[in-house]
């Protein structure tokens, strides 16, 4: 990933009702199965980050969904998405991992194509290696009349029956081309997520260099608290996000170092806290999120800088990436 220099953002989250929810979500599925249609259309959007993602990448947010009350972020799972091409334990570790970090599963298996080997093994591996709860989204109904979609219904619901020990959580018909159902996927995944405040800032995410989500989780970790005390005065500028050299392949760390500007020297007292105790807490916190958006462990140095009335001075705000 080539370094992102001067990527400033201010962009702060408000309240959330008492009841949102928010997690994580894979859609897996054999290749050609829907999933990348399917995401497209729950998050309403093309989605482009993915083609920024460092090699390294164990997994890549593909979208997010934003409501009112919740929040769905769509993962990657590689393993699943092309499971001949990998063996045995190698297969199982990598899958586990992966999907130890998601809330719910979305299990894609199209309309028009019978329930094949493939669908099989990967229905497999997640009873296997998943404690979670497996939704299974018949795609691409357009593409089938009303009996031909009851009877993949039926045989759906059977392989469920048959791999897990009480089934698939659910079974949702849906079309990504014409729209059907799609909206009910959403609520369905939502109800599956923990209650939990939201993960990412609202808005524009996923057209947006990984530099940008990286200053925005930065910035909203460093307000929390103290916002009426400098919502407007803070900066945050990534400098740069490189690989760490020397590290195994299967050991990878990224180096994340970022710049906070504030406007005066009290300023830098609030953010850095007694000690250094709150910008500790602050990039812990962000770099729990860091590595989640990322996929790999990340190494976060922060800085805070005084960049007097940075605001007010066109220089400084050129320089600062406004
Ligand atoms: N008619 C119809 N076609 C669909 C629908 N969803 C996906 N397709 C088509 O099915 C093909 C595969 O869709 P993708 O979304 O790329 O499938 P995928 O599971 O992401 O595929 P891989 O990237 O190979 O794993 C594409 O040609 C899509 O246009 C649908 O709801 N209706």
């Amino acid at each position: 990933m080539s370094p992102n220099k001067g990527k400033v953002v201010a962009m702060a989250t408000e309240g959330w009702p008492e009841n949102y929810r928010a997690g994580f979500v894979s859609l897996v599925g054999r290749p050609n199965a829907g999933k990348s249609t399917l995401t497209n259309a729950l998050v309403g959007q093309k989605v482009a980050i993915t083609s920024a993602k460092p090699q390294t990448t164990r997994h890549t947010i593909r979208g997010i969904v934003h409501r009112e009350d919740a929040q769905l972020v769509l993962v990657d799972t590689p393993g699943l998405h092309r499971p001949r091409t990998l063996l045995g334990q190698r297969l199982n570790d990598l899958v586990a991992d992966t999907l130890s970090e998601v809330d719910a599963i979305g299990f894609c298996l199209p309309a028009n194509e019978k329930i094949g080997p493939g669908d099989r093994f990967i229905a497999n591996q997640l009873a296997a290696l998943a404690n979670k709860p497996v939704i299974a989204l018949v795609t691409k109904t357009d593409l089938v009349d009303r009996a031909a979609l009851a009877e993949q219904l039926l045989a759906v619901t059977a392989l469920g029956a048959e791999v897990f020990p009480d089934g698939f959580a659910d079974v949702v018909p849906v079309s990504a081309a014409d729209g059907f159902q799609v909206g009910t996927v959403t609520d369905v995944l939502i109800s599956r997520m923990p209650l939990s405040p939201p993960l990412y800032p609202s808005g524009e995410l996923t057209d947006e260099p990984e530099a940008v989500m990286v200053a925005e989780l930065i910035r909203e970790a460093a307000l929390e608290g103290v916002r009426d005390e400098l919502p407007h005065s803070l900066a945050v500028v990534v400098e740069e996000i490189v690989p760490r050299e020397g590290r195994s392949e299967d050991n990878p760390l990224l180096d994340v170092r970022v710049n906070l500007f504030v406007e005066r020297s009290s300023q830098k007292a609030i953010i850095i806290g007694k000690g250094g105790a709150r910008l500790r807490d602050v990039g812990t916190k962000a770099r729990r999120g860091i590595e989640a958006l990322l996929g790999t462990r990340v190494y976060l140095d922060l800085h805070v800088k005084i960049a007097k009335d940075w605001q007010r001075d066109p220089k400084q705000l050129v320089r600062l990436g406004f």
